[in-house]
């Protein structure tokens, strides 16, 4: 299995961030996890539409935009012109989870829910063969800098099951992937659990803030998720 990691720009450095993306896919990130909170759903308040476009020319991987907005679909459109590659958002703040998803495929956007840590996996009940990927929070969302809920690895590998199992059904690729407190001695057990996409901002973006830093940070959460993905593949189903 390949593992991505997704630094996540709310822990960049604002006044700098085309040179932030730069240097963060430089030092190697398969994507730009873009984090959009309005101060409604989610009590803090980041970027827009306007700031994804800015970023655009400057992200040479795809970005991931993970909307912690309510409601969501009239930002759909939007980012989807800005430039969003993938677009996750929230299913409590969805008024009809099945026609969002279908908004943001019809744009051309990969789609997919993201979970808060209290929310059950029951909701990918009759949208799972639709997605592109499903996005586990673990930490409540609103801050970067959280630690990890340790509580969420059975959860974690209980979406594994769901998602192979849809894969499956489908032949369609659906990615797993989490967010939250997500650090170097801890993205061995989460990919092990049977995630295979990383978000991580504070754990990234750090140091002397440059690209040998953050080709540092990334590649010790790779070696670690890497480690914890064969040791997955080993163990029996
Ligand atoms: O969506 C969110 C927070 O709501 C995240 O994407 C955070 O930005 C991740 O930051 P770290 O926990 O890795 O510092
Ligand atoms: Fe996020």
């Amino acid at each position: 299995m390949s593992i991505r990691i997704a630094p996540s720009l709310l822990s960049a450095d604002f006044a700098r961030l085309g040179d932030e993306v730069r240097n963060v896919i430089a030092a190697g990130a398969d994507l730009i996890h873009f984090d959009v909170m309005d101060n409604h759903y989610v009590p803090n308040l980041t970027v827009g539409p306007l700031v994804c476009q800015a970023i655009k020319p400057h992200a040479t991987v795809p970005i991931d935009v993970h909307l912690m907005v309510k409601p969501v679909d009239a930002l759909v459109p939007m980012f989807a012109q800005a430039g969003a590659d993938i677009i996750s958002f929230h299913p409590e703040a969805s008024e009809h989870v099945d026609r969002t998803i279908q908004l943001i495929r019809s744009l051309g956007v990969k789609a997919g829910p993201v979970l808060n840590p209290a929310t059950p996996l029951a909701v990918l009940d009759h949208v799972i063969d639709q997605l592109d990927l499903v996005l586990l929070m673990t930490v409540n969302p609103g801050f970067g800098g959280q630690s990890f809920i340790q509580g969420m690895l059975p959860k974690i590998a209980r979406a594994r099951a769901l998602v192979d199992a849809a894969m499956q059904r489908t032949g369609r690729t659906i990615w797993l992937e989490v967010d939250g407190g997500v650090k170097r001695d801890n993205a061995r057990a989460i990919a092990e659990a049977g995630a295979d996409t990383l978000v991580a901002g504070s754990a990234v973006f750090t140091g002397a803030r440059d690209v040998a830093a953050y080709q540092g940070a990334i590649s010790a959460i790779r070696s670690e998720a890497l480690h914890g993905a064969a040791r997955a593949a080993l163990e029996p189903a």
